[in-house]
């Protein structure tokens, strides 16, 4: 088999010194573990409750705790800015951060915004900025995404017939998202829907389903969700986002996971996204060609939590370094939260919604 996977990307810059706004639980545990992990250069942090900022800064060794946000978008010493706050909040950190000749670029969290057209508005101001705005998009590094992205565009499964991802776990819903009209598509499956983008390119057809969630004690309307999606190739996709999953309480031993798996015409790949479990993600594949249809099992030790996240910052430092257009840029990202609006709509009209996400 000459097949060789590469599930983490190689560390080619990491210059640019990253100013950080939040300090909760992605922040804490994601992002700042994986940079400390890489060798990011981490200037300073700031979050709403400075006393919660200092206490992160203590945890991995940030030299400066502002007072503010604004004070950290003022530090002259911030070249990126990363930013792990409420989604309603994103917007105007965005916009502050691209009037700051000092920064260069921005790593927003997904969503990048509550609406799409707000999403646009930024992708058009950032490009009048000329600064390289990225969303923090992170299940395109999950080691399986990646190892299985190298195994479609080598040929070595042939074409794609059919793919899932499939969820049966449960998110934890961050206090904020009670204030929200939308829940499960914006905040978990843009993950996914992101992911099938990243491997097969943009779908025309999408149809969302949804029930609301007996776990999820807030009012909210799109609780489990399943989305399929047709792609112009004739490729069908599934997307589940099954945040039930099943009961919870002592003693109840739940099974929560999330599987995925793309067939083709050469071949078939299977696998897991090791969380909320804690584990590495997995793959396995069978191909006519390069394994005469027997089951490979490339494996590796890292995770998509932290991991990811190292991947995720490393394009956007490459992409500063070398004046590139980030991976993981705006243009693209306006266009997953187009068909994150489109399976919206489908749920609302009760009906499939064609499009053409090359509009945006
Ligand atoms: N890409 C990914 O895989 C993931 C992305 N995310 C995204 O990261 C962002 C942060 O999520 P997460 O860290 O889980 O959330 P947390 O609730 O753990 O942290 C929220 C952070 O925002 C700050 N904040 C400021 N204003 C508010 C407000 N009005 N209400 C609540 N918090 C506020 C908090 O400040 P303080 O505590 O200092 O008061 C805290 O630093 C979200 O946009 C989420 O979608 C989250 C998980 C995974
Ligand atoms: O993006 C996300 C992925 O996983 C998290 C689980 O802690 C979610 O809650 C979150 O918003």
């Amino acid at each position: 088999m000459s097949f060789t996977p590469k599930p983490n990307p190689d560390i080619r810059v990491r210059d640019y010194k990253i100013g950080c706004i939040g300090a909760g639980m992605i922040m804490a545990e994601c992002h700042l573990a994986a940079y400390a992990e890489a060798g990011f250069p981490v200037a300073a942090i700031a979050s709403r409750t400075k006393s919660k900022a200092e206490e992160v800064a203590k945890r991995w060794d940030i030299p400066t705790v502002h007072d503010t946000p604004e004070d950290l978008l003022a530090d002259s010493e911030i070249e990126i800015l990363d930013i792990a706050y409420p989604p309603s909040l994103q917007p105007a950190l965005i916009r502050a951060a691209l009037a700051q000749p000092h920064i260069k670029g921005i790593l927003a969290q997904k969503p990048l915004a509550l609406s799409l057209e707000e999403a646009r508005a930024l992708r058009d101001e950032a490009k009048a900025a000329g600064k390289s705005l990225s969303v923090n998009q992170n299940m395109r590094f999950d080691q399986s995404m990646q190892v299985l992205k190298q195994l479609l565009d080598g040929g070595i499964l042939g074409e794609p017939v059919f793919a899932q991802i499939d969820m049966h776990a449960i998110p934890h819903w961050q206090g904020f998202l009670a204030d929200y009209d939308r829940l499960t598509l914006s905040n978990m499956s843009v993950h996914h829907l992101d992911a099938l983008r990243f491997l097969f390119g943009d779908p025309s057809e999408v149809t969302s389903l949804t029930r609301t969630d007996p776990r999820t004690e807030f009012d909210h309307m799109d609780g489990i969700v399943v989305t399929t999606l047709r792609f112009p190739s004739g490729l069908m996709a599934l997307s589940l986002e099954d945040v039930w999953s099943g009961p919870r309480q002592e003693g109840y031993e739940d099974d929560q996971h999330i599987h995925w798996r793309v067939e083709c015409t050469k071949g078939v790949a299977r696998g897991t996204i090791g969380w909320p479990t804690g584990q590495a993600s997995t793959l396995e594949f069978a191909s006519t060609d390069e394994t005469g249809g027997k089951w490979q099992s490339p494996g590796w030790e890292t995770m998509w939590f932290p991991h990811a996240f190292i991947g995720v910052m490393e394009q956007l430092q490459y992409a500063i370094h070398t004046g590139s257009t980030p991976a993981l840029n705006v243009a693209d990202n306006v266009r997953t939260m187009a068909l994150v609006e489109a399976a919206y709509q489908s749920i609302e009209h009760g009906r499939t919604v064609r499009l053409d996400l090359s509009n945006d």
